[in-house]
C-alpha cells in the first residue's frame, strides 16, 4: 500500500459532509488534517463549483480534502478531480478491484496532463480510498492494496454512509496499526476508545453536526482528544 510523506504514526483526523463556505471558514484554522466533500447522493451533497471553493480555503490552511463518490461513473470522478483540485477520492460504494485499477490509470493520465499545478506541500497525485462495510468481520481486501492508500472501515448500516453507528471495533485487532481509516458514528463518547486501535485517520461526520450543519464546539472537543489539546 503507498502512503506518502505526510503520513506519521499519529491519528489524523478527517472531518466529513463540509457543505458550506461557512462550516469550512470555522473549521478551517483547527488541527483537523482533511475535509471531506460529499458528491454522492446525500443530504450533504455538494456540487464541484461548492467543493472547489472548499478546497481552496482547506488548501490555504494546509488541509487537505477528500471527495466522497458512491459508484460513480469513471469519468465523473476524473472530471471532479479535475475541476475541484481534491486530494483523495473516497469510494463509498460496490466499487470493484478493476474500478479502483481504472480509475487509477485515469487519474495518473490526469496526473501527466497539469503535474505542471503541482499543489504547495502536497503530493499533486490523488489518493484512493476504498470504504468497505463492516459489522463483525473484516472482508478480504487483498487485491484491492496496490490501488489505495488506505482501506476505510465504516459501519454497514441502512444508507451508504453518515448512519452515525459503529461496528464491533473489535476486529481492528489483526490490522497493522495506522493502516486503515476508521468511520462510523464517532462521537466524544468513543473518540478515545477508537484510538486505541491505532487508525491513520478518525472520520468524523453526523455526530458532530447541529440542524444539520457541523458544530464548531462538538468538532473542537474531539481535536482535543485526538490532539491531545
Ligand atoms: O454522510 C453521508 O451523507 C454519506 C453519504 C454517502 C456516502 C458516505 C457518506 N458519509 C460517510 O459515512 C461515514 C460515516 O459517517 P457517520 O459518522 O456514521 O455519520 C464517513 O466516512 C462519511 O464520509
Amino acid at each position: 500500500m503507498a502512503t506518502d510523506d505526510f503520513t506519521e504514526n499519529t491519528t489524523k483526523l478527517k472531518v466529513c459532509g463540509i457543505r458550506s463556505i461557512t462550516e469550512i471558514n470555522e473549521l478551517k484554522t483547527l488541527d483537523i488534517d482533511y475535509f471531506g466533500c460529499i458528491f454522492a447522493e446525500s443530504q450533504r451533497q455538494v456540487d464541484s463549483e461548492l467543493a472547489a471553493k472548499i478546497t481552496r480555503i482547506a488548501h490555504r490552511h494546509g488541509k487537505r480534502t477528500v471527495g466522497v463518490f458512491v459508484n460513480a461513473m469513471i469519468e465523473n470522478i476524473v472530471k471532479i478531480v479535475e475541476e475541484t483540485d481534491i486530494d483523495i477520492v473516497q469510494l463509498h460504494g460496490d466499487e470493484s478491484v478493476e474500478y479502483c485499477m481504472e480509475l487509477t490509470q485515469k487519474l495518473e493520465k490526469l496526473y501527466e496532463k497539469n503535474c505542471f499545478r503541482k499543489r504547495k506541500n502536497f503530493p499533486a497525485k490523488t489518493k484512493l480510498w476504498k470504504v468497505f462495510g463492516v459489522t463483525d468481520e473484516l472482508p478480504n481486501i487483498a487485491d484491492y492494496k496496490p490501488y489505495i492508500e488506505y482501506p476505510l472501515f465504516d459501519a454497514k448500516g441502512e444508507n451508504r454512509g453518515g448512519n452515525g453507528i459503529v461496528f464491533d471495533w473489535d476486529i481492528l485487532k489483526k490490522l497493522e496499526k495506522h493502516s486503515f481509516v476508521l468511520a462510523g458514528g464517532l462521537s466524544i463518547e468513543n473518540i478515545q476508545k477508537a484510538l486505541d486501535y491505532k487508525p491513520a485517520i478518525l472520520d468524523i461526520n453526523s455526530k458532530v453536526e447541529v440542524n444539520n450543519r457541523k458544530n464548531k464546539k462538538l468538532v473542537e472537543n474531539i481535536v482535543n482528544l485526538v490532539k491531545k489539546k
